[in-house]
């Protein structure tokens, strides 16, 4: 009990809770990184608060973020699912929440070496598929900008036709299948609701003990979505097995496409993958199923947000633009190989996911008890790393709310080059937009490729301006979130070939 009163004497400061639902007016009031990183500007960057029942304590700056992510990484790592996550049974089989152990090991095993590795991503099976997606998403452009029928040119949603590239893409990385329409506007829905759904603010999460009456239908609503996509993903499997059965034939040869499918469904015939952990049909859709989930909002969202700040600062896009034309010439699409003659590319990415991460918090687990700078974080409690506030920290960020590339532009040998590759470096803890330690971003190498190269191509192939009106009202800025925090009215603009 001693022990008890003197851990809770010792959490860090925080806003004083009220009994029953301690802080949770405190941050209903705005998204929750934005309530977040104002509470901790008056109680510091590390801080505790009372969710409901569930005690959480917020890192908010570059040095708490360090403590958590690096120093008492192996502690820190633990996962509570989101209550809407246990939907259809998600929660037991997803990398993104479960503990950090055997299962949660082989599937980031699996995912790197057979998906998201640079060496597989640079090889000769996925680089024509990333390519293809660049050139899939200028296709698409071109073609929204030419559905007025008029010479103007259509407004453009850019992000949504990142998002249907994309799509396409890691379906076809997946399965070696292209997506038909009707599936990809299925898809679509299912997947950008399920993302919404999963982080809405749910009463079950702050409450555990109601969980089971899943009082908002939040669980029942994410199931529903996720069995959308579980129901396509189901299909390709099915497609597979028969195909490679009928493949295999008398010589038992079963494999037919050396995909991530079929990596993952011989690790299943043969039982186990390593002799460790059984990969059962589970456990395999709800791992296409996540991988799927992460890949298409990430990047839509980011290269949205990206286009909003560029179309509200000319001079930063000509900028690049000229950089671009520079580099890349007569070239129709920018590639990532190009990227170490683009610096200022990849300031204004690296400016863009400062500004807006599109995963604003990253949720942990307390598996151990541990002391960051002289205060308690008990065992058990929720610790988050608020990255939207790590980002804006105004001591390691002059001028914190600006869209500033420059800032990442170094000179070296008399010439300007980009400073830290985007996350190559975790010793640094000011710009963590894919977070850092033994969770960070499994698709970190495939976010930076198709980042790059879509930016790049987007504005070498066209002139952008907003349309009348959105250029007389402003861009409006505002944020929505999901699992992924995206623009809340999709950025219309027009495209005009080069
Ligand atoms: C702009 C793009 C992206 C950003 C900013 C981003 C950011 C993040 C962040 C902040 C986390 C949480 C890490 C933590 O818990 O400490 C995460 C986790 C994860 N991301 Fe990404 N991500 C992006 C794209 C992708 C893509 C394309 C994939 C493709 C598969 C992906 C797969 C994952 C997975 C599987 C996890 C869970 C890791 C774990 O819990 O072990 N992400 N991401």
């Amino acid at each position: 009990l001693q022990l008890f009163g003197d851990a809770r004497r010792r959490l860090p400061p925080g806003p004083t809770p009220l009994p029953l639902i301690g802080n949770l007016l405190d941050i209903a009031s705005d998204l929750p990184h934005r309530s977040l990183a104002r509470l901790a500007g008056r109680h510091g960057p590390l801080m505790a608060v009372r969710l409901g029942t569930v005690v959480a304590v917020v890192a908010s700056s570059p040095s708490t973020a360090r403590e958590v992510l690096q120093t008492h990484n192996g502690s820190l790592t633990g996962r509570v699912p989101p209550d809407a996550w246990h939907g259809v049974g998600h929660a037991a089989n997803s990398v993104f929440v479960l503990p950090p152990r055997r299962k949660w090991r082989a599937l980031r095993r699996i995912g790197a070496e057979h998906l998201l590795s640079a060496r597989q991503l640079d090889g000769r099976r996925l680089l024509p598929l990333l390519r293809d997606a660049v050139l899939d998403l200028l296709r698409r452009v071109s073609e929204m900008s030419a559905a007025s029928g008029g010479g103007a040119g259509a407004p453009v949603q850019v992000g949504h036709a990142a998002f249907a590239a994309m799509m396409d893409m890691q379906w076809r990385a997946m399965f070696s299948a292209g997506l038909e329409d009707d599936d990809a506007r299925v898809l679509q829905d299912a997947a950008r609701e399920a993302v919404a759904l999963s982080l809405k603010p749910n009463l079950s999460d702050f409450y555990p003990a109601l969980a089971a009456v899943d009082l908002q239908g939040l669980r029942r609503r994410f199931a529903g979505r996720v069995g959308t996509v579980y129901h396509l993903v189901d299909e390709q499997i099915e497609r597979r097995m028969r195909r490679r059965r009928e493949a295999a034939g008398d010589d038992g040869e079963a494999r037919s496409e050396d995909d991530l499918l079929d990596v993952l469904l011989d690790m299943s015939e043969h039982g186990k993958d390593d002799g460790k952990v059984a990969i059962d049909r589970d456990l395999i859709r709800t791992f296409l199923t996540d991988i799927f989930l992460a890949t298409v909002d990430t990047i839509a969202s980011t290269l949205e947000w990206a286009m909003a700040e560029l179309l509200q600062d000319r001079e930063t896009m000509r900028k690049l633009q000229e950089e671009l034309k520079k580099v890349l010439g007569s070239k129709t699409h920018a590639e990532y190989a190009d990227m170490d003659r683009l610096p200022y590319l990849r300031a204004v990415i690296k400016e863009t996911l400062r500004l807006h991460p599109v995963v604003p918090i990253v949720p942990n687990v307390a598996e151990e008890m541990v002391e960051i700078h002289g205060h308690v974080v008990p065992r058990g409690s929720t610790i988050l790393v608020n990255l939207w506030a790590v980002h804006r920290d105004a001591e390691a960020w002059p001028e914190p709310n600006r869209f500033l590339p420059e800032r990442f532009m170094l000179r070296q040998h008399g010439q300007e080059a980009a400073g830290r590759a985007l996350g190559t470096a975790t010793t640094e803890f000011g710009l963590i937009p894919f977070s850092a330690g033994r969770r960070v971003c499994l698709g970190l190498p495939l976010a930076t490729r198709m980042l790059h190269a879509m930016l790049g191509s987007l504005l070498h192939r066209f002139e952008w301006t907003l349309p009348l009106e959105v250029e007389e009202n402003g861009v409006d800025m505002s944020e929505n979130l999901g699992l992924t925090m995206t623009v809340a009215t999709p950025l219309q603009a027009i495209a005009k070939s080069i």
